[in-house]
């Protein structure tokens, strides 16, 4: 039976219900039969038969939650996610993984468009990890994420096990294990970057309380909302009871540019270019470590002799890739984040290859580049692929490196006194300098 035959309930839409949240819950990998056969009206039960559906060939079939005989469906769902299932009983077999729950805010936003697609599939987390998705919106957005959910229920994703939606963090960051926080306010024209940061600062002081009362113990957090740095000091110093190290802020994007750019230059394919670092600021003060990153294993100023280009051209089309983007595209780089985001996780949850290392915005607590301790800075990092990482040692700085890192450095000290108040730090005293410094987006 096609699915367009199959009748989704018309009744009041439950994503209007008075509680904020929707708990959508379903198992999605259903053949059509079982589908027809399972699909009930709204708030019912439906007599069982015998349920089989192939998940994959070494899976066994999902059981329904059964209660005297009847398939027990939710209160509050929507179409094919009315149906509740024993996911413990699939967790024990031998091919599946116990079930993980991810929270992602912004999530009707254009960047969470593309990822929450590449998370429900399996790109992130593999072939056999099931998921559960949390998303986070706000009043603006609940009827958008509602459209967010209906394109996740009709993408039949197999590994797709739960999707609930809602506005309030503390509910939505319920035991989840990943928090991928992409909502953020955009700085509008004339906005001053001090004022960007008290607001979206508020929103991650909230989100980090939140993640403290609710989440994991040990959740991971990827902070991508702008100024994605100084959002994640924000949140981690709001969650005290979560490991430091534990937070993120999402470089990986700078450093695809990077390896694109050089790339480009050496005229070889940008799979060659490896040990990219950035450092600092998710910001133009940003610095691309070209002296560290290596082209088919040799270092890059051995293969690209411009060294003149290095230090100007290169890391200028780095800082300044956001917004010539959106020069051309009119909005911000979104498939390109999701991308950048699907590789800061991976790169978490697999073994970094031997040699190599992968950029992101860490803690700096006993960093030992010397950098000052008590920031959210961008350095290199490589993982046993168990979700934590270490910072790489033995890395060369050189004069050039030490001035433009120092200058990243000097500009995340005076976001993080722009939002004392908000990292329990005492009075703010904001004073950006005289060049207000921008967002990558913002040239
Ligand atoms: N670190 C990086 O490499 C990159 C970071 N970014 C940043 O990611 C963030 C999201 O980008 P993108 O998905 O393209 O943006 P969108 O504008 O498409 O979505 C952003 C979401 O933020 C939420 N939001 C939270 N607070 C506010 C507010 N006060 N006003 C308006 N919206 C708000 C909105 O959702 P809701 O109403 O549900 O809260 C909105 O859907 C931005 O901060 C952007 O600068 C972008 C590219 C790269
Ligand atoms: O400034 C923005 O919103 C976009 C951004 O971070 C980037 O493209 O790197």
């Amino acid at each position: 039976m096609a699915m367009a035959e199959l009748s989704t309930p018309k009744t009041t839409s439950p994503f209007l219900n008075s509680s904020s949240r929707l708990r959508l819950s379903s198992k999605l990998h259903l053949s059509n039969h079982f589908r027809h056969l399972l699909l009930p009206p709204l708030n019912t039960t439906t007599p069982n038969s015998k349920i089989s559906c192939s998940v994959s060939q070494n899976s066994q079939a999902p059981v329904a939650v059964q209660e005297n005989g009847l398939v027990k469906t939710k209160k509050e769902c929507y179409g094919v996610f009315c149906l509740t299932y024993d996911l413990k009983a699939e967790e024990e077999t031998r091919t599946w993984k116990k079930l993980i729950n991810i929270a992602v805010s912004g999530a009707a936003g254009m960047i969470s468009n593309h990822l929450l697609f590449k998370l429900a599939s399996g790109e992130v987390f593999g072939p056999d990890q099931p998921i559960a998705l949390k998303l986070l919106g706000s009043e603006r957005s609940i009827q958008a994420l509602e459209g967010v959910a209906m394109e996740l229920e009709d993408s039949l994703f197999p590994l797709l096990r739960e999707v609930d939606i809602g506005t309030d963090p503390n509910e939505v960051f319920q035991d989840v294990e990943w928090a991928i926080l992409i909502g953020a306010k955009p700085r509008g024209p004339g906005m001053e970057r001090a004022d960007l940061l008290d607001i979206n600062g508020q929103i991650f002081a909230e989100q980090g309380k939140a993640l403290n009362k609710a989440a994991s113990p040990n959740v991971k957090v990827l902070v991508v909302g702008n100024p994605c740095n100084t959002n994640a000091l924000i949140c981690l110093k709001n969650a005290p009871n979560i490991p430091a190290k534990n937070f993120h802020a999402l470089t990986r994007l700078d450093e695809n540019r990077a390896k694109c750019q050089l790339a480009l230059k050496a005229g070889v394919f940008y799979d060659k270019v490896s040990n990219m670092t950035i450092w600092g600021n998710h910001s133009t003060t940003q610095v691309p470590d070209f002296l560290n990153a290596r082209i088919n294993g040799l270092p890059v100023k051995e293969v690209i002799t411009d060294h003149k280009w290095l230090e100007e051209g290169f890391t200028e089309s780095v800082q300044k890739r956001g917004g010539l983007l959106i020069q051309k595209w009119g909005r911000s780089s979104a498939a390109s984040t999701a991308v950048s985001i699907v590789d800061a996780i991976k790169s978490l949850v697999t073994p970094t290859p031997e040699g190599d290392w992968f950029s992101s915005g860490v803690y700096t607590d006993g960093n030992p580049y010397g950098i000052e301790e008590g920031l959210v800075f961008s350095m290199p990092c490589r993982s046993k692929g168990d979700g934590d990482y270490e910072l790489v040692k033995d890395v060369e700085i050189d004069d050039y490196l030490r001035k433009r890192i120092a200058k990243s450095e000097a500009e995340l000290l005076a976001e993080k006194r722009c939002v004392a108040h908000l990292t329990g730090e005492g009075i703010a005293y904001c004073d950006l300098g005289p060049v207000d410094t921008m967002l990558p987006g913002e040239v």
